[in-house]
């Protein structure tokens, strides 16, 4: 499994596989509409063409042959076409300003949400979460926000001279194959130049996702890299993404900026060379001087948007990006689920022979685990740091599947078991609390919103939650964005405890919640944990070895290996890993600290 590539690609993205991104990230909602706005601002672009070669009738039946009736019958034409192109537009562009872009923003953003809920978990942890946070804001924003606008400018650009162009051979043959004559121009330097270009904003936009990310890990470890006194080393670190944004930004002009000028000069000798050919045509007589005078202001109409028109497809550049990388998000398959469905009824666990191995990693974590943890019992892993306990954990949450082996609750496969309902059976209590930016009662609560105010209560009170909540400014209704960081570590690690006790899963994991606490609020999360794991099959991942020696039974695992099993008195009895760790830990309480001056012995 491979974190959603956000490399840059090589060359441009064909137009046709943009155009199919395009509509699958607006939605089947909205994609009808936006084909219709797209088709009409197409079809605003080729009437204003047609308008602006009208020009020249209008001017030769009324500045050369005098014909006041023709001359008026052509000046409608011009005005029905331009109306006709305003009113396409205008109806066109109502799909942004009638909320219906914005609309199918929101819900890209939403599926994009619910696409990283369903991702695999040892995926999702692979990105970094700036750069999602980038992907989901600013991605879908520079997609669909700007879309109708880039398009329309490109429309104006290159689609309005090319239908003049043509519209032009009804006027003078010669005129409209040298105007046309402009467009072969451009086009293999637009071709040749591209591709360097789409480069540019594509190594752009991954150095702004990747410096979005770096602020955000800066910001977050701001605390410990001032206790660390790395403050200092890690902004030199950003300093140098933002010197690498630096410099891709300054490539990124050179790049766009030179076929820019050179566009721009190539379209504006082509017109004046138009206008020489009209001026000598006129000058041999083969030419109306009025049609000049007409061609006079459609050269001046349209230099500007063409001779710019490479700027727009920069934008396009920008926009197939964002698609590329939100495509490359979306298509992250979940973990399958094999049928039939199941959902066990007894919580017994089982490992059959489970090997794994990660993604990234040269050699498998586990190796060959077969175990079995009978329904209500308490187990615990213990091991030295790396033998694979919390990876043991995440299999068992089925964060990914193992290579081989199965794993299995009740006699059931968890491949088996829909995702939302092994969720359910399986309550984890970590070291780490992450509360939520909500109230008190809210952060218990999303264990299962639909718990009445008695039991939110009752599990508040079994975990030991009560007395602190109560003395909170607003108690229950205290928001824990302001006031999170002022919990302690027991009180934030009793309100998790309340959150599992409400859920109530026949399942729990601890990963040993009071290893970091002191004494006293080890105590009373100790005695919330009690309440939690009463009746429960209990997996606990044990760092201290005295926590767990009344466990009924201990597995011990060596690099990936489970190498002993049994309960403590028993694995004490033979010599071992077991032992020496107990041993160790053992050794450990005794020391103490020794006021300065005084020798220890
Ligand atoms: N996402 C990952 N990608 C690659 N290797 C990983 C990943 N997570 C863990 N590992 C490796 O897998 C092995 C087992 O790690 P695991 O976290 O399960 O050990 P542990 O026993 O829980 O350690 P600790 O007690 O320090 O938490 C280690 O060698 C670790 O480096």
């Amino acid at each position: 499994m491979s974190a959603p590539s956000t490399a840059p690609r090589k060359g441009p993205t064909p137009w046709l596989a943009t155009w199919q991104r395009l509509m699958e990230g607006v939605g089947p909602e909205a994609a009808p509409g936006l084909r219709r706005a797209i088709l009409g601002l197409l079809a605003a672009a080729i009437l204003q063409g047609l308008a602006l070669a009208s020009i020249v009738p209008v001017f030769t039946a009324l500045f050369s042959r005098r014909d006041l009736t023709d001359g008026l019958v052509w000046l409608a034409v011009f005005t029905a076409l331009t109306v006709a192109a305003s009113v396409l537009r205008w109806r066109a562009q109502g799909f942004d300003y009638d909320g219906q872009m914005s609309a199918a923003t929101n819900r890209l953003r939403l599926r994009l949400g619910a696409q990283l809920r369903r991702m695999p978990l040892e995926t999702l942890q692979e990105s970094r979460t700036g750069e999602l946070n980038s992907m989901v804001l600013n991605s879908v924003d520079e997609t669909l926000q700007t879309t109708l606008t880039i398009l329309n400018l490109i429309f104006i650009a290159v689609v309005t001279p090319f239908a003049t162009g043509i519209a032009l051979f009804a006027v003078d043959w010669r005129m409209a194959l040298a105007f046309l004559a402009v467009f072969p121009a451009i086009l293999p330097l637009y071709r040749w130049r591209r591709p360097a270009m789409g480069r540019g904003k594509r190594i752009l936009a991954q150095a702004h996702q990747e410096a979005n990310a770096d602020v955000l890990e800066y910001a977050q470890g701001l605390p410990v890299l001032r206790a660390a006194r790395q403050a200092g080393s890690k902004a030199e670190r950003l300093a140098k993404t933002f010197e690498k944004l630096e410099a891709i930004q300054a490539y990124g002009h050179r790049k766009g900026e030179k076929p820019n000028i050179l566009v721009a000069s190539v379209v504006e000798l082509g017109l004046v060379l138009v206008l020489a050919l009209g001026a000598g045509l006129v000058a041999f007589g083969a030419l109306d001087l009025a049609a000049l005078a007409g061609l006079l202001v459609i050269v001046a109409r349209l230099s500007e948007p063409l001779s710019t028109f490479i700027l727009y497809t920069a934008m396009v550049e920008l926009i197939e990006s964002a698609l590329d990388r939100i495509a490359a998000l979306m298509r992250i398959e979940p973990l399958p689920q094999d049928d039939p469905a199941e959902v066990p009824d007894r919580f017994d666990i089982e490992f059959d022979a489970v090997t794994f191995r990660y993604a990234q990693a040269p050699d498998p974590a586990l190796k060959g685990i077969s175990l079995r943890l009978p329904a209500r019992s308490l187990t615990a892993l213990v091991g030295p740091s790396g033998s694979g306990k919390t990876t043991l954990t995440k299999l068992l949450m089925r964060q990914s599947d193992p290579q081989e082996g199965a794993i299995r609750i009740g006699g059931v496969d968890l491949r088996q078991i829909p995702a939302d309902r092994l969720a359910g059976l399986i309550s984890v209590v970590f070291q780490d609390v992450y509360l939520f930016n909500d109230t008190v009662a809210a952060n218990i609560r999303m264990a299962r919103p639909d718990a009445t105010e008695a039991e939110l209560r009752a599990a508040a009170e079994a975990a030991h939650c009560l007395e602190f909540i109560e003395r909170l400014p607003k108690g229950w209704d205290t928001p824990l964005g302001d006031i999170g960081g002022r919990l302690s570590g027991g009180e934030r690690q009793r309100i998790s405890i309340a959150r599992a006790l409400l859920k109530d899963a026949p399942i729990v994991i601890l990963d040993e919640p009071t290893a970091a606490l002191d004494t006293e609020s080890e105590l009373s999360v100790q005695r919330a944990i009690d309440a939690l794991v009463r009746d429960k099959t209990v997996l606990v991942i044990a760092h201290r070895l005295s926590t767990v020696a009344g466990a009924d039974r201990l597995l011990v695992l060596e690099e990936g290996r489970l190498t002993a099993q049994g309960r403590h008195a028993e694995l004490l009895a033979c010599p071992g890993r077991y032992r020496r760790m107990w041993e160790a830990q053992m050794r450990a309480k005794d020391w103490h600290l020794v006021p300065a001056g005084t020798s220890a012995h």
